[in-house]
């Protein structure tokens, strides 16, 4: 009773919801709480338990003496709950029932001890490894400290989710708490246990046997309707209103921040008083201690150097973003407006995945961190509507806009307009607004402040000259180092770093921005126009490698086949590029060179399991190269003596052959 009243009231009064959080965990009385385990363990039992018979006189000798004594004072708690069960509609209608009725009355007793049974054997068996578990839930100390000593993981979980510091936080064990901490126990695990049934259904155990396992071995002053998965020691410390406990996981790194999995952190859990004050106190110390750590993080990992794990070459693109970036990042800003940018350049170059990559950075894997809205799709006018929703009275106005309904999930996402160009002005004029005053009205009035959103638009306006300027830049480049070849081989590498000048930026790429979205004060508020090159020669083979090497994985992954290939290969798949599809050509290119070999032989059954497979060049002599004939891709089986033997693969399947018939 004690424990409830620390229950926030908003929780409360969801009592009645299917999935229930933590806070309902704690029972108002056993008697109410038997009545409820009863009906759900008879309405989740499954029809094979059912057909179980087991009789009553258990080998009891096959049993552990402890739990041979449990599963005494089980099977009369067991005998009450049916007793209470028996008094709702389920047990009604199945004693009308005769005879038949009172068979599966019987065989309900059966399951029931069968998944005793099968507990106690099953405890046997786990009894080692949870020594840990164990002397932490009955408070030894000694014990425990004994376990860890020889070696014990001091995270140790239990089979069913939860881990030592839970049992000891949540039973107040505040010795065994402090010696865990010391030893190192995470205070920020999550709990792997939901509820009991779904837990039972998870693992594919009987409910009755997760039952007893959770209230003997973690704690029975636990709803087994809640939901506890995500859960941390400090969530149980704050249900079980011990703030001794509390402070010492807070001290030894507890996040006050972290939330379960119904997204409630543990101030949601805790009693009005002492247990509020402190935990808010900590929460604001933990939010300044995660900003200087995530500083000093960024310090020792800049941004440019995680988004070039991610993209090969775009280096002026990369750096142009990551600086802003980390202008915004450390307060050096216009905190009034949102950051907008623009990224130009020709298809498949690495706009979208930019944009990507800059969303994980901002919001790590959480999906609503990234909007992605294809312009395309509004270029009526009528469409506007689709956008931001429509007015009252008109059709679809219930369900929202397509950009309001994502941004109002998360305001400060990273959005990306692909292919801004195709949108219609009216869009623009809000994308402006949008812009230039940092929130939203949507179609029911509803305004979204979005000033720490980050805004990408990407557009081909321009991209031809980009890429022919590009070129050019590079020729020059090569055609210089080419001549300082001899004094500095520093140079080569150089040539191939380009740069766009500001004044083809004014005087080529600004006026047909200008004429194609016709609006200066549009091109005004992008805070950065991104500038995205053709690949290099040394970048075409960066990609194709990225691209075999993720074909390999697989084959070693889905058919323990080794893949192997050298440098030629490499050259041979960079011809395949096309500057106009950028590296969707080279992926394309392996494809159909590799991978369609490699279907093929297999389909064939030429690769035997665990096989190692080389792929080469075949027609690439000097002698070929200058009569002129086409380079093949050619797959070698390595044998065991390490030498190749050239895989016959027939016709009409072999891809390669039929790529060059035509
Ligand atoms: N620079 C790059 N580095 C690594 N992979 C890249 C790069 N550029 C493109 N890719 C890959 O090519 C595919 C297409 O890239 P992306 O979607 O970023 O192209 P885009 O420039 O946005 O083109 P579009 O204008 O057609 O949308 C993706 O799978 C992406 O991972």
């Amino acid at each position: 009773m004690m424990l409830l009243s620390s229950v926030p009231k908003r929780l409360l009064l969801t009592r009645r919801s299917r999935s229930l959080s933590p806070c309902r965990a704690l029972r108002t009385s056993p008697g109410e709480a038997s009545r409820c385990c009863t009906r759900e363990l008879e309405m989740t039992r499954s029809p094979t338990t059912a057909t179980v018979t087991v009789t009553p006189q258990v080998q009891y000798h096959q049993l552990a003496n402890r739990w041979r004594v449990s599963l005494e004072n089980r099977r009369s708690s067991w005998a009450a709950l049916a007793s209470v069960g028996r008094t709702n509609k389920y047990w009604e209608e199945e004693e009308g029932g005769g005879s038949r009725a009172r068979g599966r009355a019987a065989a309900t007793a059966g399951a029931l001890s069968a998944a005793a049974v099968a507990l106690c054997l099953k405890k046997d068996d786990d009894s080692k490894g949870e020594a840990l578990l164990n002397a932490a839930r009955s408070n030894n100390t000694q014990e425990v400290q004994r376990l860890l000593a020889a070696g014990m993981d001091p995270n140790s979980r239990h089979r069913l989710g939860w881990t030592v510091l839970m049992v000891a936080s949540m039973n107040r064990h505040h010795n065994v708490v402090k010696v865990l901490l010391e030893s190192g126990a995470d205070p920020n695990l999550g709990d792997e246990f939901s509820s009991v049934y779904g837990t039972a259904r998870d693992k594919g155990i009987h409910s009755l046997e997760v039952l007893v396992s959770r209230e003997d071995e973690f704690s029975s002053r636990l709803s087994s309707r809640a939901s506890f998965r995500g859960c941390t020691p400090l969530h149980y410390a704050v249900l079980a209103d011990d703030l001794r406990t509390v402070r010492m996981l807070l001290e030894a790194g507890a996040n006050p921040l972290q939330t379960n999995e119904l997204g409630h952190t543990p101030l949601a859990y805790a009693k009005e008083g002492e247990m509020h004050t402190v935990l808010k106190e900590w929460e604001g110390e933990f939010v300044e201690k995660q900003q200087k750590r995530e500083a000093e993080e960024r310090r020792r990992f800049p941004l440019e150097r995680r988004l070039k794990e991610h993209i090969i070459g775009q280096e002026g693109a990369i750096n142009t973003v990551a600086s802003a970036i980390r202008r915004k990042e450390n307060g050096w800003y216009d905190e009034e407006h949102p950051l907008v940018f623009l990224f130009l350049g020709s298809s498949g170059i690495g706009k979208t995945e930019l944009a990507k990559q800059v969303a994980r950075y901002m919001h790590k894997d959480v999906k609503k961190g990234f909007i992605r809205m294809d312009m395309s799709e509004f270029q009526e006018k009528h469409e506007v509507a689709k956008f931001i929703g429509s007015p009252p009275g008109y059709v679809g106005h219930e369900e929202g806009g397509q950009l309001t309904k994502q941004l109002k999930q998360c305001p400060n996402a990273v959005v990306l307009f692909d292919e801004v160009d195709k949108a219609h002005p009216d869009v623009l004029t809000i994308m402006l607004q949008l812009f230039d005053e940092g929130r939203l009205t949507d179609g029911k009035g509803k305004t979204i402040e979005c000033k720490d959103a980050i805004f990408i638009m990407t557009s081909n306006v321009a991209s031809d000259d980009i890429a022919h300027h590009a070129l050019q830049l590079r020729q020059e480049a090569q055609e210089q180092s080419r001549r300082r070849l001899a004094e500095n081989l520093d140079d080569v590498q150089q040539s191939e770093k380009i740069t766009i000048s500001k004044q083809f930026k004014e005087e080529v790429i600004r006026p047909i921005l200008k004429a194609h979205f016709r609006r200066d004060e549009f091109l005004g508020r992008i805070n950065e126009i991104v500038y995205f090159l053709p690949f290099c020669h040394s970048e075409l083979i960066q990609l194709v490698s990225k691209e075999l090497s993720y074909w390999a994985k697989k084959a070693k992954q889905r058919h323990n086949i080794t893949l192997l290939w050298e440098r030629p290969v490499l050259e041979l798949l960079a011809r395949g590029y096309n500057i106009h599809y950028g590296a969707r050509s080279i992926k394309h290119e392996v494809e159909r060179r590799v991978v369609n070999q490699l279907a093929a032989a297999y389909e064939q059954e030429l690769l035997p399991k665990g096989c190692t497979l080389r792929l080469t060049v075949d027609g690439e002599t000097e002698e070929e190269k200058e009569g002129g004939a086409a380079p093949s891709l050619r797959l070698e089986l390595v044998g065991e003596d390490s030498k190749s033997r050239k895989l016959d693969i027939r016709p009409p399947l072999n891809p390669e052959e039929v790529a060059f018939a035509h």
